[in-house]
């Protein structure tokens, strides 16, 4: 009998690439029995590289060229970095599974050769750059775009003192070695999926043989850090940062809260049952929200 086969598209970078095979590697060992092709593709996130995210167009710009790769069947599903897909799901390619999480921390990367500071930090997230900012009053930062292979060698010529990047995407990079400081997630709440990959399929499809690379608990952690920073209406400009943790039947969330207006961050934290993920991170962001009123 021919062998069913299972087309799966990936940004094209080589952090996409490398995150993607991890999981292509676990369903082919899980199942022999189908035959995996991996289709990459461009997306307008990646082309454009001079402006932030958020005066582009935001999230959605890393999904729409392979949502219509699903919608016209050149894929059968998609695999992405959870952070980087939008807040509101698709209802017609609804995620389908999460992966283990990788380390959801932020870092700072100095230059290979030669001493780092914070004196030029090179990030464009004002999540970090807010947190930032806490823990060392007389930081200093600069936009920096384009793929962390792209930021490493800027980093790396002399045009930034530090970077802060995620710790999951340098170790599945096999360039852990690079990380100089940790921050834990209470010094600088990750984005909402940090460390999370996601698979996007079509509605109505089986997708049973992604049991393999699914895990219930890092869907329940993305469930209420999502859930809260769309109760924010985040993840566009205003800087939002979520961090969920599950410990038995309880689930323990901590977010953070950006109001432009009177320019104040607002932290907070709550637990409740894993059950009510999505409950949890609207009542915390309610919370929030009245705090900073
Ligand atoms: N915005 C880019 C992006 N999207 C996902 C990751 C890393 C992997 C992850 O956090 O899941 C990164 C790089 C970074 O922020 O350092």
């Amino acid at each position: 009998m021919p062998k069913r086969t299972i087309r799966v598209g990936s940004r094209d970078s080589r952090l996409a690439v490398e995150q993607t095979m991890l999981l292509l590697r676990e369903i082919e060992k899980a199942h022999p029995e189908l035959s995996i092709e991996l289709i990459t593709m461009k997306t307008t996130g990646d082309v454009i590289l001079d402006r932030r995210l958020d005066q582009i167009g935001g999230k959605g710009l890393f999904v729409k060229e392979l949502d219509a790769a699903l919608a016209d069947g050149r894929i059968d599903l998609s695999i992405h970095s959870l952070k980087d897909l939008p807040m509101e799901e698709t209802p017609d390619y609804p995620l389908v599974a999460y992966s283990r999480r990788g380390d959801s921390r932020d870092v700072l990367v100095f230059p290979e050769n030669g001493s780092g500071s914070v004196e030029k930090v090179g990030t464009s997230s004002l999540r970090r750059i807010l947190q930032l900012q806490k823990l060392f009053p007389d930081a200093k930062h600069e936009m920096v775009r384009g793929n962390v292979l792209t930021r490493l060698k800027k980093l790396d010529h002399g045009e930034y003192t530090s970077l802060i990047l995620a710790a999951s995407g340098l170790n599945r990079l096999g360039l852990g070695q690079r990380i100089s400081r940790y921050f834990s997630p209470a010094e600088m709440i990750p984005a909402a999926g940090q460390g999370v990959l996601a698979v996007q399929g079509r509605r109505g499809e089986d997708y049973s043989f992604l049991d393999c690379v699914h895990s219930p608990v890092s869907k329940l952690t993305s469930l209420a850090e999502r859930s809260f920073v769309r109760a924010l209406d985040g993840g566009c400009s205003s800087p939002v940062a979520a961090y969920a943790e599950v410990h038995g039947e309880e689930l323990a969330l901590t977010g953070l809260y950006y109001h432009e207006e009177g320019g104040a961050v607002t932290t907070g934290a709550l637990t409740g049952v894993v059950s009510q993920a999505e409950q949890l991170g609207e009542k915390l962001a309610n919370k929030l929200r009245q705090e900073a009123l």
